[in-house]
């Protein structure tokens, strides 16, 4: 006979006791199935087996009407006794030959994996496994998972590479819900092999919703188009859908005035942007934001920040001097749930293990948008000792292919990635554009480079509302966390600064760093689409 294909896209766990008050467990169960539930597994903690056998029993009846495999959370015997696809088993359950000789050759067998070794040994036994489940992602309230490091979607994309060629499928489990969804699955990539998670596996988000329908609908949706999205990279069209056009149809003269375009946006919406930015620059970056049209928000209390998200039009998250991480936790969190871009910029990411281990925690909370930094900033996300850095500058000459990093960074991150300095490099992950704009007087001024990506974030903000004016929310765009044309806003951020840079530069007024920083700014507020058109030095790669 063979075994039948699973669907693992939205695995649902059942949990009676995380229901919600008066809510019936099969009730609850019908409606997560016609939400779009694709598997379910009974998983029964403290009924016995006679009850255990009348549960799966009756879900398999209600999931057979939908197509709708049952597996069996542990027992064996509650499996062979209702004649469901399979069983998940744990770490210490029945040992797998023993489990596959008992359940026979056509049944499913899924293994709960939490670390590295396991899932080596899980790869090693995929003649006998179908498929792992990958936990726990992040702390959960349905499973005592004391003493175990959850494994966040970096950890989770590690065990993809371990389990590559295996044959093997992953779900992953373990504090998955709506808005951390879209940064698992594009986070949890694997760095090497770029497979990706065939499912998600759920309790509390559907078990406990008053409304499992919908709450599987949201689930489903995001899981489809992130694999609809994934198909989208492969046709080469960038993580952001690669300035909406393929590869070879970017040109970089109707990219020029694309950018054009998007400094009326900005001048016309006056987006507002927050940044929570580094002590050193905060001045600075309000004012530049003031030049170009948008409006500044500096705010980083977490309660503060919560409330503004829905109405801002983008977040950046400068840590320069690392004072609000949990400030930045909430606000980063919910600029995914609102779906606003999110721009990151690690500043001496590369310089002390303390600021790696807190971007590593902030970008296990959210998914950023665009990460920008220089070549030692970018170096220390790549895992790249190619750059050094110092404080916050990078030392060295950089990187000999800077295209090459920045694309492979952009399909790891699933973001778009700038990489500032005497050129500048933006990448999707598909197209690389090269900016070669900008004057040596932007380093001896400080915070130039989170000057830029204050600038980013009003075009980000700009980019996502003309996007959303222009177009109907559509639904292959939901696999995005944000909508709009998030590569060509990082390129508009970079070359508006680095232009205006070069006017403000050849001012006969300008003598050093002090006049520079003021003309900067003027520069910013008078600066021309048509100039910038005229002066950019834009390179497809
Ligand atoms: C899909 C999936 N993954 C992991 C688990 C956890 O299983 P296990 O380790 O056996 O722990 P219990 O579920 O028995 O508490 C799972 N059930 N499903
Ligand atoms: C059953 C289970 N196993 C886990 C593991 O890590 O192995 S986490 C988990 C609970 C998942 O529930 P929720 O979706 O509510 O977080």
């Amino acid at each position: 006979m063979g075994r039948q294909a699973i669907d693992y896209s939205v695995y649902l766990v059942t949990g009676r006791e995380f229901l919600p008050p008066g809510k019936d467990y099969y009730e609850s169960l019908e409606e997560s199935l016609q939400g779009g539930v694709t598997l379910v597994q009974v998983r029964e903690k403290n009924a016995d087996t006679g009850e255990f056998i009348e549960i799966a029993r009756k879900t398999k009846e209600i999931c057979d009407r939908y197509n709708v495999p049952v597996l069996i959370n542990d027992r064996i015997d509650v499996h062979l006794a209702v004649g469901t696809a399979g069983i998940h088993i744990g770490q210490t359950d029945c040992p797998l030959p023993l489990a596959r000789t008992l359940i026979g050759d056509d049944a499913i067998i899924g293994l709960s994996v939490s670390n590295v070794e396991q899932a080596t040994r899980a790869a090693q036994h995929s003649d006998i496994l179908d498929y792992i489940g990958v936990g726990a992602v992040w702390p959960t309230g349905s499973k005592d998972t004391k003493g175990r490091k959850s494994l966040g979607p970096d950890g989770t994309g590690e065990i993809l590479d371990l389990i590559h060629g295996s044959g093997l499928e992953a779900v992953a489990i373990g504090g998955i819900h709506l808005p951390n969804l879209a940064q698992l699955l594009h986070g949890s990539v694997a760095p090497k092999s770029r497979d990706a998670l065939a499912g998600i596996a759920i309790i509390s988000d559907i078990v406990a919703s008053t409304t499992p329908k919908e709450a599987a609908a949201n689930l489903r949706l995001v899981v489809d188009s992130f694999k609809r999205s994934r198909q989208a990279l492969k046709d080469e069209a960038g993580v952001f859908g690669g300035l909406g056009q393929k590869r070879a149809e970017v040109d970089a003269k109707k990219l020029a005035e694309k950018v054009q375009e998007l400094m009326a946006v900005v001048k016309r919406e006056t987006p507002l942007v927050h940044q929570m930015t580094n002590t050193v620059v905060v001045n600075d970056s309000a004012n530049v934001t003031l030049a170009v049209g948008a409006s500044p928000i500096m705010s980083t209390h977490p309660r503060d920040v919560h409330d503004l998200s829905p109405a801002i039009g983008a977040l950046l998250i400068n840590f320069g001097t690392i004072g609000d991480k949990e400030g930045m936790k909430v606000a980063g969190r919910q600029a995914n749930v609102n779906r606003k871009p999110l721009i990151f910029d690690p500043v001496a990411i590369g310089a002390t293990s303390y600021r790696r281990e807190i971007s590593e925690e902030l970008l296990a909370h959210w998914q950023p948008t665009i990460i920008k930094g220089n070549a030692a900033e970018i170096g220390a996300m790549a895992k790249s000792t190619e750059v050094a850095s110092r404080g916050v500058d990078s030392v060295g000459s950089g990187f000999a292919d800077p295209g090459a990093v920045v694309k492979a960074l952009a399909r790891k991150r699933a973001a778009i990635i700038v990489l500032t300095g005497e050129k500048d490099y933006i990448s999707d992950g598909s197209v690389v554009i090269k900016i070669s704009n900008g004057s040596h007087l932007l380093e001896r001024i400080t915070g130039s480079g989170c000057q830029a990506g204050s600038l980013i974030g009003c075009f980000a903000a700009a980019a996502r509302l003309d996007y959303l004016a222009k177009n109907e929310t559509k639904f292959e765009d939901d696999s995005q966390l944000v909508q709009g044309d998030m590569l060509l806003a990082a390129v508009a951020g970079i070359l508006v600064y680095t232009v205006a840079s070069e006017v403000a530069a050849a001012r006969p007024d300008v003598k050093g760093p002090g006049t520079f920083r003021a003309a900067l700014i003027d520069e910013l507020y008078n600066l021309t689409p048509d100039v910038v058109a005229e002066k950019a030095k834009l390179e497809i790669l």
